[in-house]
Formats: structure tokens, C-alpha cells, sequence
């Protein structure tokens, strides 16, 4: 089908690192500030009931490997690991909390999301980063709290973000159907995982983060660009 004849749009699912908020944010900024953090909080939380699930979790995940030791390896090769993913989340609300972190989002992102949220499209989120890393994140932008633009967050409790079950199950989760949803990423394994559970995709390619794009998936800097390309509302235009 081609854009013209095919339905149209009614949810969007945002990947965050590399499509709404700069590479360099999450890997200059908040993973350097987890790194620091994290051994604090394992020293001084270890009855935390919310850390110990997770610590428990690291064992089940790597039998014998000390909690930290390991939680630094996953940080080293950058892995998309829940209990890793829970921890940062859990530090980073002290970053975020103090002031010292704040989310700069792109320039574009702001203005489309509201512009959609108010078209009444249904927006939601989908990254690596837990749930309440997610709304740590839209909550504390520089531009305000963002965080009602949304209607759901999903994380890697539904999935890694390169299996297509992982969309099948956020679409069961949303009640939407697949082809009323677009999926945006800067990373092509992960559309071409949407794609395959039949979502519409488009990546975005920031010039800022070196994104390649593909040439398999729709491609746009911006959300305005992803506006025009699939004729959802643009913002600042009546
Ligand atoms: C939710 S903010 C932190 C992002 C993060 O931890 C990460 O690993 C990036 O994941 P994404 O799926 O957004 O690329
Ligand atoms: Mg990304």
C-alpha cells in the first residue's frame, strides 16, 4: 500500500536514546551519573525490598558474580539488561530530584508531541530504560514536565526491543491494532522487530547522534519531518 491508500495513524510508539533525546544525554550524562551512584545504592539500600528483587535477579542472571562486578560488565558492553535498568532508574531519581539532571530533549520533540496529544493520537513510549526511567525523564525536561502526553510505558518487561513479540505484546497491552501504529527508532534491528509484528515504522536519523539511516524503513530528521511523511498534525500550523 502506499501512504495515500493506507489508514491512518492513530498511535505512536517513541523509542527515547537517538530518537527523542540526544545519544550523548544518556551515555555522557545519566550513565556515567548510574555509574557513580549505584554502588551507594546497593550498599545503602540492600533492604530496599525493590533492590533486593533486583539484586536477586542479577544472581539468577550471573550465579556467583558479586552484584556490582556484574552490574559493571552489563554497564561496560552497554547491555539492555531489566535488573540494570531498574537500578539506574532508581539512582537517577535522586539526579533528577537534586536538580543535577535534566533532560534536553531534541528541539522537535516537544512541540509534535503536544501537537499529536491534543489531535487526540495516542501516544506511548518503548525504550530500554525502565518505566520509571522513562517517566523520570519526560517529567524532568527543560521544557516542563511532559510526562501527560503520554498514555502508556513500556519497557523490557514486554520484551528486548529486537523481537517482534515484544510489540505483539505491547499491542495487547494498548488494545491498539498494528497497523494504526507507527513505531519510531533510530535503530534499525528494532524496526525491523515492529515491522515484522506489523507496525509502520519510520527512523529517525539525527545528524547530531551519526545515526546511518537504513534502507528498508521510511527515514526523517525530525518529528515534524515524521508528521508530513505520514500526514499527522504539524505543529505551529493551523
Ligand atoms: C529511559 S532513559 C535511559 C535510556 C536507557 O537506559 C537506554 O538504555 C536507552 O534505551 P533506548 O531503548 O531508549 O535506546
Ligand atoms: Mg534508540
Amino acid at each position: 500500500m502506499t501512504q495515500a491508500t493506507q489508514p491512518p495513524v492513530r498511535a505512536v510508539l517513541l523509542d527515547i536514546e537517538g530518537t527523542t533525546i540526544p545519544v550523548s544525554f544518556v551515555h555522557d550524562t545519566l550513565f556515567p551519573y548510574a555509574r557513580k551512584a549505584l554502588p551507594g545504592l546497593l550498599r545503602t539500600h540492600a533492604d530496599d525490598p525493590d533492590v533486593r528483587t533486583q539484586v536477586a535477579e542479577i544472581a539468577r542472571l550471573a550465579p556467583g558474580v558479586p552484584p556490582l562486578r556484574q552490574l559493571e560488565a552489563w554497564m561496560d558492553a552497554d547491555a539492555k539488561v531489566a535488573p540494570l535498568k531498574a537500578l539506574q532508574g532508581m539512582v537517577w531519581a535522586q539526579g533528577y530530584a537534586d536538580g543535577v539532571l535534566k533532560a534536553a530533549l531534541y528541539p522537535d520533540v516537544t512541540p509534535a508531541l503536544r501537537c499529536w496529544a491534543a489531535a487526540g493520537l495516542a501516544l506511548a513510549v518503548y525504550s530500554s530504560g525502565s518505566v520509571t526511567a522513562q517517566k523520570l525523564i519526560y517529567g524532568h525536561t527543560t521544557e516542563g514536565d511532559l510526562s501527560s502526553v503520554f498514555v502508556g510505558f513500556y519497557d523490557l518487561q514486554m520484551g528486548g526491543k529486537r523481537d517482534a513479540r515484544s510489540y505483539v505484546n505491547i499491542l495487547q497491552d494498548a488494545q491498539w491494532q498494528a497497523g494504526d501504529v507507527l513505531f519510531l527508532s533510530d535503530v534499525v534491528a528494532e524496526l525491523d522487530a515492529a515491522a515484522q509484528a506489523g507496525l509502520r515504522t519510520c527512523q529517525i536519523v539525527r545528524p547530531q547522534d551519526g545515526t546511518q539511516p537504513g534502507t528498508t524503513h521510511p527515514v526523517a530528521a525530525t518529528l515534524d519531518e515524521v508528521a508530513e511523511r505520514f500526514g499527522l498534525p504539524r505543529a505551529g500550523q493551523a
